[in-house]
């Protein structure tokens, strides 16, 4: 069965209730299909860089990441964030194991631009150690903590990071958020994006900040990989397993061959 690769947004940090339902929902999920869960942790990271007096700046919705920063957005991401999400997994029964991108090689990275800082572009890594993990029914857990080549940390975006992630596996992918999905103008959910319409909603600004790496990265899967990619809310966890019915989750990104090959 094609693995499933579901990206969390660090908001659910601070929703306990919700992050417990999640997780039972993952539960029920993993008795049918692999599934691997990627986080981000960014509201945790703002926090504890605050608190330490620094400045946060984000260009085009990525964390520019200075090196006296890094420590703080490792401990963050890869430690508190990580090992809060594996002790919810464990509180609903299940055997999870905190990763990050850079172990085993999972997802390779590169510096993306000076200007970032160490702020890593993630592409498809090695599939061993999480093919040894899902074949002992573990549940991985995945900062989005990454290292280059040159054995560098770096900070990548979780959805990036759960793109490349997804290649990696060639699995299916659901990027879920505090949002129920990509909304429009007027804050109704849009409930299929192609290439074209998210550039123009880009454009308008309607799509912007964190969404706006969101759809990119989802475009980007969805053409890679050659199938849709859900954007969708983690308040509605049961819609995971409506998945594989093509049932209406959040927002289907569809990929570009797709709209191609329609009339
Ligand atoms: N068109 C849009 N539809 C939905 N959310 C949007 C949109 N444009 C910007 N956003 C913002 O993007 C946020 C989700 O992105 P982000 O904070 O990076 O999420 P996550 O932490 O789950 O990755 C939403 O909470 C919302 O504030
Ligand atoms: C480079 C970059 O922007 N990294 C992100 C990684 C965490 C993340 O993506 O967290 P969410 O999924 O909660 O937004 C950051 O430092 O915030």
């Amino acid at each position: 069965m094609t693995p499933l690769v579901i990206k969390v947004g660090g908001a659910l940090l601070d929703a306990y209730e919700q992050g417990q339902a999640l997780f039972s929902a993952i539960k029920k999920l993993k008795a049918e299909r692999p599934v691997v869960l990627v986080h981000g942790g960014g509201n945790l990271t703002n926090d504890w860089l605050a608190r330490l007096g620094f400045e946060s700046q984000k260009i085009d919705g990525l964390r520019v990441t200075p090196p006296d920063q890094l420590p703080f957005v490792v401990g963050a991401l890869a430690g508190t964030a990580n090992k809060l999400l594996v002790s919810m997994a464990h509180q609903q029964g299940i055997n999870a194991v905190g990763l990050s991108l850079a172990d085993g090689k999972m997802v390779n990275a590169c510096l993306l631009n000076a200007q970032l800082g160490a702020v890593g572009q993630a592409s498809a890594g090695d599939p061993k150690v999480l093919h040894a993990l899902l074949g002992a029914d573990v549940v991985p857990v995945v900062s989005s903590i990454g290292l280059t080549e040159q054995g560098e940390l770096c900070n990548i975006n979780a959805d990036d990071g759960a793109v490349a992630l997804a290649q990696t596996l060639g699995a299916e992918l659901v990027l879920l958020s505090d949002v129920p999905g990509v909304l429009d103008g007027d804050g109704q959910l849009l409930v299929q994006l192609t290439a074209t319409e998210i550039s123009a909603l880009i454009e308008q600004r309607v799509i912007h900040g964190g969404m706006s790496v969101k759809v990119k990265a989802a475009l980007a899967a969805a053409n890679s990989i050659g199938q849709r990619v859900y954007i969708a809310g983690w308040q509605q966890p049961q819609l995971l397993t409506t998945l594989a019915d093509e049932a209406s989750v959040g927002t289907c990104i569809v990929p570009d061959f797709v709209m191609e090959n329609q009339p």
